[in-house]
């Protein structure tokens, strides 16, 4: 089959009288991927996805959803939306709001109610759909907000900021649906400001920054920004620690467990770590273990919106 792109964005900006919003966004998202938008309140990740819903009318740059131009209502057909700030007629109960959300999206009357009750059923709403939205609670309210965006069965479905009002129980009922999702072939688009999340559920991921598109890539490679590992060794060997190879950038003893020695030891890129242990061996130091050090997400965040405030190139890695 045909890799198409489900979405596609080339120098896609929309500012609000010059200012603010997002500019020149350029990404593709295959099928099937959950891709993360990430970055702080105010980077411009609710007027990217709303431009590209045709919400808004973007001020440069183009895009394409599921093959069809942004803006052409065929563009929408086979996507859901969760916005992030969305409040439903609260004298509906649950039911009939997805009732009418069924209607406005010209469902066939057929199957209607056996697509309300999965996804009833699929949001955790079962037994409360005839209550009011009034008296729901804002997880209750996230809930039916998901259950109206994944109505029409959409291929592809966007997400604003989806936990930010919800408990932690409620941050991984919402993170299981999303895997639950992508186990089902669907492309998720997921605004985000929370790195934790990101983490957790997308492949691939974009970084955004006061209305810059800072870097995207895989969240592994992402990730990769420094190679910390953390190595143990016989502490007889300890001597040997303070002659290692330039590219070492620094080594600290973390603690002595009896015979053996804890080190953490921080090189510029990944492909160092083998040749440090190779050379480790030659000399003959018995090495126990090596563990690579995962750096803290905030850590990574900064690193490449400051690099690319040094001027770096860095996008498509
Ligand atoms: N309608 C508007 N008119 C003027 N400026 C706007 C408008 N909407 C957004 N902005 C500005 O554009 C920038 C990006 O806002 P946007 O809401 O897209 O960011 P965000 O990353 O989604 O943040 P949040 O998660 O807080 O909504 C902000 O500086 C915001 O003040």
């Amino acid at each position: 089959m045909e890799n198409v792109n489900v979405i596609e964005a080339s120098n896609l900006t929309k500012t609000y009288d010059g200012k603010g919003g997002i500019s020149n966004v350029t990404l593709e998202i295959g099928e099937g991927i959950v891709y993360g938008f990430l970055g702080p309140n105010g980077a411009g990740k609710s007027t990217f996805v709303r431009t590209m819903l045709g919400l808004l009318n973007p001020t440069g740059g183009e895009g394409k959803l599921l093959g069809e131009p942004i803006g052409k209502p065929e563009s929408r057909e086979k996507v859901g939306y969760l916005p992030e700030l969305f409040r439903y007629p609260d004298w509906l109960t649950g039911r009939k709001l997805l009732e009418s959300h069924a209607e406005l999206c010209n469902m066939p009357v057929r199957g209607r109610k056996k697509r309300i009750e999965e996804v009833i059923e699929l949001v955790g709403l079962t037994g409360r759909d005839h209550e009011k939205i009034k008296g729901y609670s804002k997880g209750m309210s996230q809930r039916i907000g998901l259950a109206c965006a994944l109505l029409n069965d959409p291929k592809l479905i966007f997400l604003d900021e989806p936990t930010s009002a919800l408990d932690p129980i409620g941050r991984k009922d919402v993170r299981d649906l999303m895997l639950y999702l992508k186990d089902q072939g669907k492309t998720i688009f997921l605004n985000s400001h929370l790195l934790n999340e990101v983490e957790t559920v997308c492949d691939h991921v974009s970084i955004v920054h006061k209305g810059e598109h800072i870097v995207q890539g895989e969240w592994r490679q992402l990730m990769m920004i420094e190679a910390q590992v953390e190595i143990v060794i016989a502490a007889s060997s300890n001597q040997y620690m303070n002659q290692l190879p330039e590219y070492v950038k620094h080594h600290e003893k973390k603690n002595d467990e009896g015979e053996l020695t804890r080190w953490t030891v921080q090189m510029e890129k990944q492909e160092q770590v083998p040749a440090l242990i190779s050379k480790l061996a030659s000399v003959g130091v018995p090495v126990f273990e090596v563990t690579p050090i995962t750096p803290h997400l905030e850590d990574v965040f900064m690193h490449w919106v400051n690099q690319k405030e040094e001027g770096a190139y860095v996008d498509n890695l």
